[in-house]
C-alpha cells in the first residue's frame, strides 16, 4: 500500500476522477508479460476500470534490477526461463511484503503436460455430482521408431492425441496431431504425450480461476470420432480449436452436450487444484464423455491463460487484486 486509509466505496465505484489518485490508496501492480499477453490482458477498458478502483499497472523493465523498481504491492508475471525464475525467487525473499503471483516452481509444473495433470486423480471430489478423470496417456521422450510397440504394450486405445510434452509459450508447443494408427506415430518428433482421444460432442468447458473466483465458458472443440472413422490411418494435425475467440456459449447445441458441469464439482475442483498446484491464476480445459451426464476428463491446465476472453474479466480481476491487498492488511497486527 502506498498511501493511508482504505479505499472507500465511493472510490471503488469510480466516483473519483482519474487525476485524483493521490487522494486514494493506490495499489501498484508490476507486470512482466510478453507483448502478446500484455495486449490481450491489459485492454484499455480493464485499465480504466482498474484506475477507477485505485489500481495502476506498471511494466517491469527486464533490463533493470527488479528491486530497484516499484515499489509494488503485487507482481504479476508470465515469463519463461531459468534466469527469470531466479529473479522472482530472489525478489520474493527480499520483499516478503509484495504479493508475487505465482511461485515459479508451481508455474513450472504446468509446463510439462505430464506433470500438469498429475494431481487430478488424487483430488477429493466425493459428493460433487460428477467424476473427473485424466485420459490415459504415455510420455515418449526418445526413439520415435519404438512408439508403435510402446503404444501396444501400454494398451492405449486409438485414436490418440499427440501433444508436445513441454509447453513453453511457443506456437510449436501447441501443435497437436490426431493419430488413427500406431505406426504413423513414429513420424512425430518426441518428446511427446500420447493421450487417448475422448469423444465429447465437440464442446469443451474452459474453467477460469482467478483466486477464489471461477468462471466457466463453452468452447468449440474437436468433433466425435465415429466408429467408421476408427478405420482411418495417418496422423492429422489440427488447429488450436478451443482458444479461438469464438465462444460456443450462444450456439444451438444439444442440451446434453452443452449442459455446464455441476457447480459443486467446479467449485471443489477449483479449490482442490488451487491448493495442490499452489497457483491462483490458471484455467482448466475439461470435457464431458459423450453419452454421459457426469463423467468428465481434464485434458489441459494453463497458467495465466487468455483472461481477456473471460466474460467480465475486468471486474473479476480488479476485485481479486483489491482482495489481495485488503487481506494482507487484515493479517497485519494493529499498531
Ligand atoms: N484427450 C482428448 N480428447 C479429445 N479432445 C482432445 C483431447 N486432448 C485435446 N483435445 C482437443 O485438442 C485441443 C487442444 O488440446 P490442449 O488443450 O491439450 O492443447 P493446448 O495447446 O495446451 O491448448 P490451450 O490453447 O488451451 O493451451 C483441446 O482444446 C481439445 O479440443
Ligand atoms: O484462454 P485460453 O482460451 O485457454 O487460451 C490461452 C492459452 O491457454 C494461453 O496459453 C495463451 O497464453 P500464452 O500465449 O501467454 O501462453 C493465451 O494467449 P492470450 O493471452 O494472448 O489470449 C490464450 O491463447
Ligand atoms: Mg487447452
Ligand atoms: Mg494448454
Amino acid at each position: 500500500m502506498r498511501l493511508n486509509g482504505e479505499i472507500s466505496h465511493k472510490e471503488e465505484e469510480g466516483e473519483k476522477e482519474n487525476g485524483n489518485l493521490e487522494a486514494q490508496k493506490v495499489v501498484v501492480v508490476g507486470y512482466a508479460l510478453t507483448s502478446k499477453k500484455k495486449k490481450s490482458f491489459l485492454q484499455p477498458k480493464f485499465e480504466v476500470l482498474a484506475r477507477k478502483k485505485g489500481i495502476i499497472f506498471i511494466a517491469i523493465d527486464l533490463n533493470k534490477p527488479l528491486s530497484d523498481q516499484g515499489p509494488f504491492d503485487v507482481v504479476l508475471h508470465k515469463m519463461s526461463g531459468k534466469e527469470w525464475c531466479e529473479v522472482i525467487e530472489d525478489y520474493k525473499q527480499k520483499h516478503p511484503e509484495v504479493t508475487v503471483l505465482d511461485p515459479p516452481d508451481a508455474i513450472q509444473h504446468l509446463h510439462n503436460r505430464q506433470s500438469m495433470l498429475q494431481n487430478v486423480p488424487d483430488l477429493d471430489l466425493s459428493d460433487c455430482h460428477g467424476k473427473v478423470y485424466v485420459p490415459r496417456q504415455m510420455v515418449i521422450t526418445k526413439d520415435p521408431s519404438s512408439i508403435p510397440d510402446e503404444v501396444s504394450e501400454a494398451g492405449l486405445k486409438l485414436p490418440l492425441v499427440a501433444k508436445p510434452l513441454l509447453v513453453d509459450g511457443t506456437a510449436k508447443s501447441h501443435e497437436m496431431f490426431l493419430a488413427y494408427d500406431r505406426f504413423s506415430l513414429s513420424k512425430l518428433e518426441p518428446p511427446l504425450v500420447l493421450q487417448e482421444f475422448v469423444n465429447h460432442g465437440g464442446v469443451l468447458f474452459k474453467i477460469y480461476i482467478v483466486g477464489e473466483a471461477i468462471k466457466v465458458v463453452r468452447r468449440f472443440s474437436l468433433p466425435n470420432v465415429s466408429k467408421s472413422e476408427l478405420a482411418n490411418v495417418g496422423v492429422h494435425s489440427f488447429p488450436r480449436v478451443s482458444s479461438a475467440t469464438e465462444s460456443a456459449d450462444d450456439a444451438d447445441l444439444d442440451p446434453g452436450i452443452a449442459e455446464l458441469p455441476p457447480q459443486p464439482l467446479l467449485e471443489r475442483l477449483a479449490r482442490e487444484l488451487r491448493s495442490r498446484l499452489g497457483l491462483r491464476l490458471f484455467n482448466i480445459d475439461m470435457i464431458r464423455e459423450h453419452g454421459t451426464r457426469d463423467v468428465f476428463y481434464v485434458i489441459d491446465i494453463n497458467y495465466f491463460p487468455g483472461y481477456g476472453k473471460m466474460p467480465d474479466y475486468e471486474h473479476i480481476f480488479t476485485d481479486f487484486l483489491l482482495s489481495l491487498v485488503q487481506s494482507k492488511h487484515k493479517k497485519r497486527p494493529e499498531t
